[in-house]
């Protein structure tokens, strides 16, 4: 027997009950509309609400602060390392306090040249001054002296990354970590379907969510992300850019960048949040590639974070491991859109409004997926297709 084809049909078949999973809910349960998030243009008491472009251009002009490098000194302690919070591959972010109490997180571009700096701070600047949402980093303003400075309400518990992956004492609980899931999907469903713009924000992980101090999730570092005109099914990129551990199938093969790509992901930080794993661990084995098997057998036992235990509500994990698996499919068809994550990971009853009223088509098919959908996938395939461009890319 052709165990290939042998393998795709059992792949075919559980993305089918996965689906058909998915169509029940969306069929059977009444979907609850909630005055949730509305998009920055339709906000309530902000002059020229009936021109959004301009609207936004009132607000990105009257509410940002330019802080003088004297401004940032003073709040930071003159950048001391004590006051160092967060490293990333272009940053170094800095906790500071204003002379009126506020505390805020100054990120300093490090990386490149003067002028890769500049284009770089422009390029976040110009996305996250437009993004408006309870689940995204708050930026307060900029300061280009001394530096390419962007300037954000501080987080006080930090990054996700920080507090899964770091301390062992600190455990997150399970209804936190399903907290932080609900939260930055609708985040990211706003970024991709409810905001001015189409966003992809190329760089969802771990690292990238923070959390206040009531555990709400705040994608941050908008340092990749990239608007998507919306005559545009996908964009190319050449420059291989964003997290391993993280990377869809497609984004290694084409440099296909969309909405899917950022799904697969968002997959691999609900298998975070559900394993307790990193998304590459010291050894490089890549978190999708140990998870996959045990997804496709259900075996909650070894999946599931150890220091969790049985202390999870069993609904709830059910939705999480339905929507990681689906997420992080080999191919983009088979992965559900944000719209569709938010029902799958809430159950149904409470559905926000941007999934029912997406100004966008909510079943447009994405470039990749057509793409991918000419190609036929099975379940060994993907997990060798896998390594071998984890090996290719991390060159081992
Ligand atoms: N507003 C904030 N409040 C608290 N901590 C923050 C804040 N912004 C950033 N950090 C911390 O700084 C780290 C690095 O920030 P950020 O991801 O923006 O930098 P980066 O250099 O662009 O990172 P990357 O290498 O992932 O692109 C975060 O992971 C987080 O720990």
């Amino acid at each position: 027997m052709d165990s290939s084809k042998h393998n795709c049909t059992e792949m075919d078949t559980r993305s089918n009950s996965s689906w058909r999973r998915f169509f029940k809910l969306w069929k059977n349960r009444s979907i609850k509309r909630l005055a949730s998030f509305p998009p920055l243009g339709k906000s309530k008491g902000r002059s020229g609400r009936e021109n959004p472009e301009f609207c936004n251009l009132y607000n990105f002009k009257s509410s940002l602060v330019n802080f003088s490098l004297a401004d940032l000194q003073a709040a930071t302690n003159n950048f001391s390392h004590e006051n160092l919070i967060g490293k990333g591959g272009y940053a170094k972010v800095y906790k500071g306090c204003l002379q009126d109490g506020q505390l805020i997180a100054v990120k300093r571009l490090t990386k490149g040249t003067a002028d890769e700096k500049t284009s770089g701070f422009l390029s976040e600047l110009g996305i996250i001054a437009h993004v408006d949402h309870p689940n995204t980093a708050k930026l307060i303003g900029c300061g280009i002296e001394g530096g390419m400075h962007l300037i954000f309400q501080l987080s006080p518990l930090g990054s996700l990354g920080s507090l899964l992956h770091g301390s062992k004492d600190n455990k997150l609980d399970w209804s936190k970590r399903y907290k932080i899931a609900l939260g930055t999907a609708d985040g990211l469903l706003y970024l991709h379907e409810s905001c001015q713009r189409r966003i992809i924000h190329r760089d969802i992980k771990a690292d990238n969510i923070l959390l206040t101090e009531d555990f709400e999730p705040q994608i941050c570092d908008f340092g990749l992300a990239m608007w998507l005109p919306k005559q545009w099914t996908h964009h190319n990129v050449s420059k291989f850019e964003g997290t391993f551990g993280y990377f869809a199938p497609e984004y290694f093969m084409h440099g296909t960048v969309d909405e899917k790509t950022d799904v697969f992901s968002f997959g691999v930080l609900l298998l975070e949040l559900i394993t307790g794993r990193q998304a590459l661990d010291d050894l490089q084995q890549s978190l999708v590639i140990w998870a996959k098997p045990l997804l496709d057998k259900d075996d909650l036992k070894e999946l599931v974070d150890p220091s969790i235990g049985d202390n999870y509500d069993t609904e709830e994990m059910d939705r999480m491991v339905l929507t990681a698996s689906m997420c992080i499919e080999q191919s983009p068809i088979l992965r559900p859109r944000m719209n569709q994550v938010v029902i799958l990971l809430r159950g149904d009853d409470r559905v926000s409004d941007c999934a029912v009223e997406s100004p966008r088509p909510t079943f447009r098919r994405t470039y990749s997926e057509e793409l991918l959908d000419i190609q036929e996938y099975n379940s060994t395939k993907y997990l060798s297709d896998l390594k071998q461009h984890e090996q290719v890319a991390l060159g081992c």
